[in-house]
């Protein structure tokens, strides 16, 4: 299989300040893109979990699975997740993204919206395992879904002056697209994947992390 190769971020920065954000709509052909969603969908364990919400149990409304090493736990939101192994047919992907994003990383998490309902609410990917200013590479398969994201201003604080009066972005994203998200992106900006009465095709997101404590 082929595809293009790009040694350099994508395009040009889409945010204005404190952080980057990269897109490139067209890092898979079509027909590798079907080809990763039916592995996807077939070799990996996908479970809905509940995270916990003010103390609560709550059902993440979509599925996830977790690919690394399974001697390195991670987890959000009050769970630890079961590391799989990754499938041999993701290995191919995964030097791709690698290349692309000029990171070696050590984990993926995986998430398959069902239907417009399914959604990921805002946050920041700022654990502290991701380090202070982690690359992330997000894959989208399936049906195009609006990513949004916003400055995050942190609670009793000013935003900082460049950030001040800037709107949510709005980015839809497509099957095959690569979404690089690096610098202070997760310090300075929020995201998220609202929920839609559109109606849309499951899509399967898988972002690519590097988790600092990972044995080689
Ligand atoms: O589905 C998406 O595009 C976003 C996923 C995400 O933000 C995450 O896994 O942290
Ligand atoms: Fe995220």
């Amino acid at each position: 299989m082929q595809s293009t190769l790009f040694s350099s971020p994508a395009g040009p920065n889409l945010l204005p300040a404190h952080g980057e954000m990269y897109y490139q709509e067209d890092f898979l052909s079509a027909q590798e893109a079907h080809h990763y969603q039916a592995l996807l969908e077939s070799e990996l364990r996908w479970v809905q979990e509940p995270i916990i919400l003010f103390g609560k149990p709550v059902m993440q409304p979509r599925l996830t699975a977790l690919l690394g090493d399974p001697r390195v736990p991670y987890g959000y939101s009050g769970i630890q997740m079961e590391v799989q192994n990754w499938p041999k047919g993701l290995l191919p992907l995964l030097r791709l993204v690698e290349e692309a994003a000029g990171e070696q990383f050590t984990h993926c998490l995986c998430n398959w919206y069902r239907d417009g309902a399914d959604s990921m609410g805002w946050h920041r990917d700022n654990e502290k395992i991701l380090g202070p200013r982690p690359t992330i590479a997000s894959l989208s398969f399936g049906g195009t879904r609006d990513f949004q994201v916003r400055p995050y201003r942190p609670k009793g604080k000013d935003l900082p002056a460049a950030l001040v009066g800037e709107k949510k972005r709005v980015l839809p994203l497509a099957a095959g697209s690569l979404l690089l998200m690096q610098g202070d992106m997760q310090q300075f900006w929020e995201h998220q994947l609202p929920k839609t009465k559109k109606p849309v095709q499951a899509r399967i997101n898988l972002t690519f992390r590097r988790l600092f404590t990972a044995k080689p």
